[in-house]
Order: C-alpha cells, then structure tokens, then sequence
C-alpha cells in the first residue's frame, strides 16, 4: 500500500484497509466512495452493470474490471471523453481529482484511489481490460472499447470517430475559390495592404481555402472582427463570381454559440462588426444583409427536441447552410459537436472560432484544445504558407513554416496581437503570464502595488472585505481610485459592484403599467438591471469554504441587505440574480444562463388593482436582446449568483471581475482555471489572493486531459 493512508495506518499501527480482491469487494470500496461523495452512484451502477455483462459471458469480474469502469464513467462526469490508463498509473490523484475539493481529513484505514492503482503499470492494466468480454476495440458492441492506453465508454468513443471522420472528409476537399485574384482583392479591400503579417487577413485566407477551419486567438485578438471580414470576403466571391441576371447567389450563412449568454454576446458585437465593413470597395459590392447578425444557439439551430438527445437536423434532414460559424467553440462539448458534424451538407463550411487556452466545456470533450495543440507555432508547409503569402500579400515569418506540418496544421489559425488590452494592461500581461505558466515576483510586485491602472490585488481576504469589495467595486483601491481610463479611445467609467444594478431596479423602475400595455417599458427597466448586473461578478475556483461560492453569496447577500440594497437574504427577493442550473427546454432556459429577479405590478387583486409580484428576467437566448419574464415558481434548477464558479463563468465577460484564489492547492485549480478567471474582465480585474505560493503553483500547472482526437487526425 502507498499513499498518505497507508503511512499514517504505519504510524499509527491501524490495520489498513485490504485492497479488494474480487470485484465484490470493489463494488464494497466502490460503495464507500459513494457515500463520500466521492464518485457519484453513477459510476458505481456502471461498474455494477460491467460486472453483470461479464457475467452472462461466462467470465469471473476482476476486482480492477470493476473499478476501471467505475473511474471512466467518473472521468465522463468531470469533463473527460476517456481514461487514459497510463495517466492514472503515473499520477492518480491528478488525473482522477480524488479523493475531491473539500474531502477533509480521511480515516486512517480508508483506500484512496492513488492506493489501488499508483504501484501498477499501464502495461498490467491494459493487459487486464484486453482479457474482459465487455471491453473491445471497437469494431465488436461492447460497452467499453479501448484504444492504446485509453478507455473509452463506447457513445463517447463513437462521437470522438464522428467527429474525425467529419473533419477529416473536409480536410481533404479543398474549397480555394476559382478566382483567387477575386480572394486576394476582397482581402485587400477588407485589411489593406502592407509587408508586416497580418494574422487576422491570414486567418481569413487559411480559412476561404478550407472546408474545415479554426481561428483561435486570446480575448480581444479580434476572432469576431476577422470572422465577419472572412464572410463578407467570401460573399464578395460568390458575388462577383456569379454569372447570369438572377438573384445574387449569396451563399446561406448561419451564426451559432454553444450558450445562449454566448450567444447572445456574439450578437451584440457582430451587429457593430458588420457596421464597419467597408462593402462598396469590395468585388461584387455585396450588400450588408448577406452577413447575418443573428447568432442562435447550436441546441436551437440543431432543433432540439424535449427529453432527447436527438436532434431535428440530423444526417438525414441536413442543415440548409452553406457555412456554420461557431463561437466559444471550446464550451462545445462531443456529444454535440458530433451532432453538428451528422447534420453539417458535406459541401458546407465549418468555422470553429475560440481561445484554446480556456477550460474547456464541463461536459465530455475538449474538442478546441485538441484541434489547437499545435497552433502556436502553426505548422505550415511551405506550399500552404507560398499560398498565403501571395493571397495576402505579406510573407509569413520562418518559424511558423514546417515541412512536416499536418493536414489539420493547414487549417488552423492564431490571432496574435490583443486590440483590447495594450503591453500596459495588467489583464493582459497577467492573462499571457498564466498561459507561459511563469507568475514571476516582479510581476506580482507589480500588481500588488497598483503598478497597473486596471488591476488591484487584494491580500488580506477576510469574507467581510469582499463584500464591502462586491458592494461597491472599490474604486478607491485603483490607481487614481480608477478615474479617467481610456480605452481605444472610449472612455472607462470606474468599477462599480453590486451596488449600481440594485439602484438602477430602485431608482429606474417604470411607475406604472400593466404587463402588456408598458411592456417596452418593463424591458428596458430589466435591459438595462441585467447589463448592470454584468458590470461586476466574483469569480471562484471552489464551491465550499470560506473562498467557495457558497459562503461568498451568503456574505455578500448580507451585505447589500446591510446596506438597504435588499430586503433580505433568503428565498426570492428582488434583486435576487439567479443561476439557472438544469436546462429546461420547455421554458427555453439552458444550464448557466443568468436572470435577476424583479418586482412588477401586473397582478391583480379581487378589486382589479394592480398587486406587486416577482418575476426572474432572463435575456432571450436568440440573441435579439428581448426578455423573457418567468415566475420564480416555474424555476427547476438554480443557486443565487452574486459569486460563481470561473467554470460557469466561460462564455460571459464582465466589465470587472474579481477572482479569488483560494488558500489551498486543490485539484480543480490549474492554469486554465486561473487564466479563463482572468479573462472574464473586460476593464477591471481583482486578484483575491490570501497565499502568493498557492497562485504560482496553480499556474505552474496544466489540466491533464485525455482524448484521441488528436491522434485521429495525423
Ligand atoms: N485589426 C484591428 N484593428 C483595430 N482594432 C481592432 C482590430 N481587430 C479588432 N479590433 C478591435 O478590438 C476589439 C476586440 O475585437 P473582437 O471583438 O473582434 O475580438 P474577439 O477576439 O472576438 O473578442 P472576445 O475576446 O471578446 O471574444 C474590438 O473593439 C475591435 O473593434
């Protein structure tokens, strides 16, 4: 026996726990684990029902059958697409994040994960899972299927194929337009001409010749911009590529986010993206209208259907679109990118944009990370990088030119230059020394003594400071108490906290009214609360202890009770922000989407007077900036929302964030975590952080992250 357990049971002379011998005795172990909270009575009732598979073949269970399948169906639930059992041997606790955050102190007897499967080689195990009747390689129907050293739950070694298969197929057909004179002059039109690269004018390149392509870029490196330079390039093409008198042959586009917050933040900021785009210089003259501003969300574009998880689009009923353009293509997990593959026209276009150095999604896959491996140093072959330079106009540096480049190399591409955040920024010098994984002193020096005008770093993180710190967004705590920034040429008003939404739903509320005779009014009132509401949100790593989510909404509910911004803390009150945990398709709320709850007068009395009631406004997830009122009655699945995990708070950004970083290293918080918390500030970043060492060392290292993907497409 290894471990912390197993030393503490040699201290103590504590007879340790005996590692389970029959598959029995794991299921006991399994069952202990469970009620820990540990591993959810899921993964204990999959490894149940291997055994029983097994067991109608014939075949005895091994103890080691049965706690693979209970750890891959747990990995599934983190996030994972499969076991990869040579991480597990190397680095147990890592890779599995067992025993979990907030585990306490264990039993001196009990078995930890790292106990049963540290001493083992992969070799041993892999041998183990090859002999099992419900283990194959995929070609027979087993429910496990082991590729390498991965194990896989067979739906989710089925979607990773689709998806390579999909992206494979388009690899392979190139969809250079005839006329690349016609691409060449569009571009020019679009970027203008000069020797240095322009990532953004080759990024569209890369993209107009493929059938398949990915734009990757940190936060404000212009994903959205080169988006909508890249269709109106292409629509100019088609425009003044087409002959005859007919009606212009715009090709059809659709806009798409894997949430409706993401969503609904593409839409706002494509509408100005298209604004600028100066149309009349380009061939064809195509006309504004030919690129949509209208972003849906991918469940809604697919056409899901209540209580399945098929959807109306499939590969039988395929999408009527010419190209699919997905935003936050890193919250998009395999299980749905596989069905936009099945319902994608072999011709269409796929244009993957998103930060690769995010979380990824919370459900199974990583699908951006994966295809982003290698985009950092692009990997362009010669051919590849000829061709951009004579499309763009401006040759491509050296070392981002590789002879042994991949097919998939070809179609990836790296925005490089922030336009939000300058070398003066904290938010950005921070974001792009979490990504380096070096957190140096100097830098830290910097930020703790207001060395940058966007940045506070708070060290002496008692709950009752952060919610004075979530009232009122401390300005005095910035440089010049955060007055007179600006940024690209737009003013800076100075942070702000929780404060400001709940005086706008006091001082901003219509005076009368019914629901539907001043309903533009009650809109605009929650228009403008929820856009208040964004200015600020705290961040956290964790759920529980005193830097977890749980204790900072009760901390900071009490304080704005304290200060007369609510009436009280519990149950629904207006100004109460809601996170909507569970998707519920039939009110059209998704999980992670975010209401705030207000008090209108449109009931009526017996009398026929008008009687105050809550309702939560949510934004509507088709981005049209519309509101959905919804009573709190009719909410399934929710939490109060003042603090958030940075894990919920992928695809949102706010105008001030304040990260807390707790005092402990636990499993959950990496260098991704850190860097997508980071990232989530537009303007205003506060690094809560009570040990510096815990910070460093979180950023020091990566999330492990197993899938084939990859490897699929060599
Ligand atoms: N080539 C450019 N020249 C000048 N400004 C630019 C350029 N590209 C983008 N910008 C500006 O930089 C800001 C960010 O651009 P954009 O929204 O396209 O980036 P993004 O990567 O989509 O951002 P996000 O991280 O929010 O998703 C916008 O204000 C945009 O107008």
């Amino acid at each position: 026996m290894t471990g912390e357990s197993g030393y503490i049971a040699d201290l103590f002379d504590v007879a340790p726990a005996p590692t389970p011998r029959t598959a029995a005795e794991a299921l006991a172990l399994l069952d202990d684990w469970v009620e820990r909270e540990w591993v959810r009575a899921l993964d204990h009732a999959f490894a149940d029902f291997i055994c029983t598979i097994v067991r109608e073949h014939g075949e005895q269970p091994s103890a080691m059958l049965a706690l693979l399948a209970a750890m891959v169906s747990h990995q599934v639930g983190r996030g994972h697409v499969c076991l990869d059992v040579r991480h597990l041997c190397q680095a147990t606790e890592p890779t599995l994040v067992l025993p979990p955050e907030g585990a306490g102190s264990l039993p001196a007897d009990s078995l930890r994960p790292s106990d049963l499967f540290a001493g083992i080689s992969p070799e041993e195990l892999v041998a183990t899972l090859s002999r099992s009747s419900a283990v194959g390689d995929g070609e027979q129907a087993t429910p496990l299927v082991l590729d390498g050293s991965r194990l896989y739950l067979r739906r989710f070694w089925r979607y990773e194929q689709l998806i390579a298969a999909g992206i494979r197929g388009r690899l392979d057909q190139h969809a250079v337009p005839a006329d690349v004179g016609l691409l060449a002059q569009a571009l020019d039109g679009l970027f203008g001409t000069g020797p240095e690269p322009d990532y953004q004018k080759i990024a569209c390149a890369l993209a107009a010749r493929s059938r398949f392509s990915v734009i990757t870029g940190g936060p404000g490196t212009g994903k959205t911009t080169t988006v909508v330079n890249l269709l109106a390039a292409l629509q100019s093409v088609a425009c003044e590529s087409a002959d005859g008198d007919g009606p212009t042959p715009y090709l059809r586009i659709r806009l798409s986010a894997p949430t409706g917050k993401a969503a609904a933040r593409l839409s706002e900021s494509i509408g100005g993206a298209v604004d600028r785009l100066p149309l009349e210089n380009l061939p064809g003259r195509p006309d504004k209208s030919a690129i949509p501003t209208r972003v849906t969300t991918l469940h809604r574009l697919l056409g899901s259907r209540p209580g399945s998880r098929s959807f109306r689009h499939n590969e039988d009923n395929p999408l009527p679109l010419d190209i699919l353009v997905i935003d936050e293509a890193s919250m998009v997990d395999v299980d749905l990118m596989a069905s936009v593959f099945a319902a994608l026209p072999d011709r269409a276009r796929l244009i993957m944009l998103g930060d690769k150095d995010q979380l990824a999604s919370v459900d199974a896959g990583a699908v951006l990370g994966e295809l982003c491996q290698r985009a950092e140093k692009a990997h362009y072959l010669p051919e590849t990088a000829q061709w951009l330079a004579s499309v763009t106009g401006c040759p491509l540096p050296p070392e981002l030119t590789d002879a042994g480049g991949l097919p998939l190399d070809q179609a990836v591409a790296m925005l490089r230059k922030s336009y939000r955040f300058n070398e003066h920024s904290g938010i950005g010098v921070l974001a792009s020394a979490t990504n380096a994984g070096n957190l140096d002193r100097p830098l830290i020096r910097q930020c703790r003594g207001q060395g940058f005008e966007d940045v506070v770093w708070l060290n002496e993180p008692g709950v009752a400071m952060l919610a004075d710190h979530a009232l009122t967004g401390s300005p005095e705590r910035f440089r010049n108490n955060g007055q007179g920034r600006v940024v690209n040429h737009e003013p800076v008003a100075p942070p702000v906290g929780y404060g400001y939404y709940l005086r706008i739903i006091r001082d901003h509320k219509p005076s009368a009214g019914g629901e539907t005779e001043a309903r533009e009014q009650w809109d605009a009132w929650a228009t403008e609360v929820l856009r208040g509401f964004n200015h600020f949100k705290v961040l956290c790593a964790l759920r529980q202890g005193p830097f977890g989510v749980e204790g900072l909404n009760r901390e900071v509910a009490e304080r704005l009770r304290s200060a007369g911004l609510i009436d009280r803390t519990e149950g629904w009150y207006a100004g109460r922000p809601v996170l909507i945990t569970g998707n519920d398709y039939n009110l059209g709320l998704m999980n992670g989407d975010i209401g705030v709850t207000l008090c209108v007068p449109w009931d009526r009395n017996e009398a026929g007077e008008p009687v105050d009631t809550l309702r939560v406004a949510f934004p509507s997830s088709d981005g049209s900036g519309a509101i959905r009122w919804i009573s709190p009655s009719r909410l399934q699945s929710l939490e109060t929302v003042y603090a958030m995990t940075v894990h919920k708070s992928q695809g949102s950004e706010f105008t001030h964030a304040c990260l807390v970083i707790p005092d402990r290293l636990t499993p959950v918080l990496t260098r991704e975590l850190v860097y997508t918390g980071i990232t989530r500030a537009r303007h205003w970043l506060s690094l809560v952080v009570s040990q510096e060492s815990v910070l460093k060392e979180a950023v020091g290292r990566g999330v492990i992250r197993a899938s084939g993907l990859a490897r699929l497409l060599l």
